[in-house]
């Protein structure tokens, strides 16, 4: 890994609400590995790690950031006070365009920032957004492409909208309950 070889310490955090691809790494969808600490928030890091082997680390990876709920004290105190350089990687938005977590809280803390996209799964083109496939509503779902589609702004918009008219048609056993209801 580049940063390995640029610096001497580094290790990377992931939530542990993440367990798609393996409990103790983080995966990209194709495959490449890392071994990381699944934590359930960051807070306990320090002392797990130990603070000795802390003091030592020069770089902190954060992955999954959209699922630590105290992702902002953590980078505040990791990056001003305790002078780490943190590679933070997270989800901006969730499939409703919402704001996710704490990721953009830390964007003023942080020295860049890069938005990064897919492809469309309909296209190809940029993908800047995800369509939930099924109609679980709860912010929080662990999947892959089981659950989401990256998709462009176009797609995104069109598959909102089929998802909404879908979502407000009437099942079909309720309306023949209701038409037996009225005779
Ligand atoms: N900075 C990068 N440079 C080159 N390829 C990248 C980069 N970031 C991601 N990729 C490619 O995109 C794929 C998707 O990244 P991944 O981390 O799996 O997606 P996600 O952001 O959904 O976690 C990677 O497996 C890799 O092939
Ligand atoms: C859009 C969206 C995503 N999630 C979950 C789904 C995955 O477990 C992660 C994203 O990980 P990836 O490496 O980018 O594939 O977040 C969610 O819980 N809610 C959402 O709205």
């Amino acid at each position: 890994m580049l940063l390995q070889t640029i610096c001497r310490n580094v290790v990377i955090i992931k939530s542990s609400k993440d367990t798609r691809y393996a409990v103790d790494s983080v995966v990209t969808h194709d495959g490449t590995k890392f071994p990381c600490w699944a934590l359930p928030d960051l807070s306990s890091f320090r002392q797990k790690f130990g603070a000795n082997a802390y003091d030592r680390l020069d770089v902190i990876g954060i992955d999954e950031a959209q699922f630590f709920d105290d992702l902002y004290e953590f980078c505040c105190e990791a990056a001003d006070l305790d002078g780490k350089i943190l590679v933070v990687a997270g989800l901006d938005g969730d499939y409703m365009r919402r704001t996710f977590g704490s990721v953009l809280d830390i964007i003023p803390l942080a020295d860049t920032v890069t938005k990064l996209t897919a492809r469309c799964e309909l296209c190809g083109k940029r993908a800047f957004f995800t369509l939930r496939k099924t109609d679980e509503t709860r912010t929080e779902l662990i999947g892959g492409a089981d659950v989401y589609m990256p998709v462009c702004r176009q797609h995104y918009v069109n598959g909102q909208a089929a998802r909404n008219v879908e979502a407000q048609k009437i099942p079909n056993d309720l309306i023949v309950e209701a038409a037996a209801t009225l005779v």
